[in-house]
Parts: C-alpha cells; sequence; structure tokens
C-alpha cells in the first residue's frame, strides 16, 4: 500500500530500469527473410518497402557474409520465380538446379555456420498464386501435399537446415516429416507456419514475390480457405498442436503485431519454441509513417520488437533484423 510500495522507485533512472528489464533483444532473436532472384548484380529495393531488396546469388553471398559478421544467424529464403517456370503444381520448385536449391548453397558457401530456412508453398510457382493445387476452383488438399514433401526434399538435398512450410495444407507436416525421414534427412528441421492468418498485411510482400492470387473468373482471389480467419483465436491453438504432433519442431505465428494474444496462448501451451513473422505490411506501415516524420523509426521499431518477445515469441522472422540488431 502506498506510500510502502511506490513503483517509480524502480523507474528512477536507466540503471534501475535496464536492471529489473523483463525482456531484451538479442541479434540471435532474429531470423532474416531474403528474396532472391535470377541475374547478376542486381540489388533491386522493392517498391513497397524501402530499403529492402531482392538480391541475385553473387549480391546474396555479400549480403549474407555481411548479415555473418553483425552476429545474425539464420536466414530464410524466399525465391521469386520466372513467369515462364510457373505452372499448378510447382513442377519448378523440386529443380535440384532450381534458383532455391542455388540459393541454399550460396548461402552455405559465404557462411557455412549461417542457418538456412527455406519457404515451402507453391505461391511463387504457382501460375495461379495460390499456395496449392488448384483443381476446378478448389486448392486441393492431399494432393498438394505430395508436392510440397517433395519440395521440401529438395531443399533439404541442397542444404537446407530447416524447411518452413507456409501453405497451411491439412497434414503437410506429417508428410513433409515422413518423406525428410525415409530419405534419412533426420536432422533437417521443420519450422511450421501454424498459425497463419489470412492477412491483409501480406501485399508489399506479394509485390516482391509476384505471388500475389490472380483474378480469374473461377480461381478463389483469396487464400481464406486455407489460411486462418484473423476473428478466431482458439482455432490457433488447434492448429499449431497437429502441426506439433505432426512433427514441427518450431510453430509460428503469423502475422506479428496483431495476433499477438495468439502468441502469449501458444506459449503457454506448447514446449517447442514459438517463432513469430513480423510481416511485410508491418515493416511498409513504419517505414512510411517515418518517412513523413509522423513516427521515429527506431523507436517504434525497438518497441514492436519487445512487444513481440514479451508477447512469448523464441525468435522472430523479420525485415527489421538488420536495423534493429545496428541499434542493440
Ligand atoms: N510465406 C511468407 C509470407 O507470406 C510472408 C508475408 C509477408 O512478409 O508479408
Amino acid at each position: 500500500m502506498f506510500p510502502l510500495q511506490r513503483h517509480r522507485r524502480l523507474r528512477q533512472n536507466d540503471s534501475i530500469r535496464s536492471l529489473i528489464r523483463e525482456t531484451h533483444l538479442s541479434p540471435t532473436d532474429f531470423i532474416v527473410p531474403l528474396f532472391v532472384v535470377e541475374g547478376k548484380g542486381v540489388k533491386d529495393e522493392i517498391d513497397s518497402m524501402p530499403n529492402y531488396y531482392r538480391f541475385s546469388l553473387d549480391l546474396l553471398a555479400k549480403e549474407v557474409k555481411e548479415l555473418w559478421q553483425m552476429g545474425l544467424k539464420s536466414v530464410l529464403l524466399f525465391v521469386k520465380v520466372e513467369d515462364a517456370l510457373k505452372d499448378n503444381r510447382g513442377v519448378e520448385a523440386t529443380n535440384p538446379d532450381g534458383l532455391m536449391q542455388r540459393a541454399i548453397k550460396t548461402v552455405k558457401n559465404a557462411a557455412p555456420e549461417m542457418l538456412v530456412m527455406t519457404d515451402v508453398a507453391l505461391d511463387p510457382y504457382s501460375i495461379y498464386g495460390h499456395d496449392g493445387i488448384v483443381d476446378q476452383g478448389k486448392i486441393v488438399n492431399d494432393r498438394t501435399n505430395s508436392f510440397l514433401a517433395q519440395m521440401a526434399l529438395s531443399h533439404a538435398q541442397a542444404g537446407a537446415n530447416f524447411v518452413a512450410p507456409s501453405d497451411m495444407m491439412d497434414g503437410r507436416i506429417l508428410e513433409i516429416r515422413s518423406v525428410l525421414e525415409d530419405a534419412h534427412f533426420m536432422d533437417t528441421g521443420i519450422m511450421s507456419y501454424s498459425a497463419k492468418f489470412a492477412s491483409a498485411f501480406y501485399g508489399p510482400f506479394r509485390d516482391a514475390l509476384d505471388s500475389a492470387p490472380v483474378d480469374v473468373k473461377g480461381i478463389p482471389k483469396d487464400k481464406k480457405t486455407y489460411q486462418m480467419d484473423f476473428a478466431n483465436r482458439s482455432e490457433a491453438l488447434k492448429e499449431t498442436f497437429s502441426d506439433i504432433d505432426e512433427g514441427a519442431d518450431i510453430v509460428m505465428v503469423k502475422p506479428g503485431l496483431c495476433y499477438l494474444d495468439i502468441v502469449r496462448d501458444i506459449a503457454n501451451e506448447v514446449e517447442v519454441p514459438v517463432a513469430v513473422y513480423q510481416v511485410s505490411g508491418e515493416y511498409a506501415m513504419l517505414k512510411a509513417a517515418s518517412a513523413r516524420g509522423w513516427l521515429d523509426h527506431d523507436a517504434v521499431m525497438l518497441e514492436q520488437l519487445t512487444a513481440i518477445k514479451r508477447a512469448g515469441a523464441s525468435m522472430i522472422a523479420s525485415y527489421f533484423a538488420k536495423d534493429a540488431v545496428k541499434l542493440l
């Protein structure tokens, strides 16, 4: 009771505040998403993601060395696939000499200890921009899983440490785990996008990879039959428990800031590490507002990242990773 308890005693100066601080960010909290394109000497800024780039393999190597020197130890690879290589089943996704497979090797050559995680979903390879095979206007589940498992295997064969299925098909973790085990890739981990919501915050990412669902009659224009309804909460736990039962090593909530209640729910319930993906729209909002002088970029960035960790994230996939680490 006041005045025996004066809460402000513990806030009087920076030394006491830092002594009692409960949440700390460190470079090892981050996974750095990287966008890869064909070509040479390409470092192409993404319009809706200022200061974020698509790299050709030569400059990817340079970027990865820089990240490693900054103390960033994990990357998550995404590729921009040329239109001529797209189809309905993602055949190119299993090409041993495809862009993803070469990107994995490039990262490993540049920084052998860098943890390489790879996106597993059909959308960058799909003529329809969907994460699964489209058949008569539907995204088919089980047939998609076989392709995802072959894609994951191909990434493992190229040297990926973790595959990261971002597609939200049912049962894909079990199928991927089984295929990896059968092929003796028992040390290749799975970071599952377990609670991925059908969010409007992914817009800039889809610009970056040209992977938005097409606007064609008879093809679903959104991903709501597989990604979760953002109004739901308990479903996220159900999805996450399924993925853990099927063999996920790390589970993920995506997007970040609007979903911290979900992060806390899951962190309270599960015993595997929880990743959060702070997505492209979250990045774009802060870049836009700070460019206009409306928000203090660095202060808001650190506040958001700290809040994500405070909510229960063991790791954060974030386009701010480099900006943040420079301040830590
Ligand atoms: N499967 C990866 C994503 O959908 C990323 C979305 C984003 O950063 O907006």
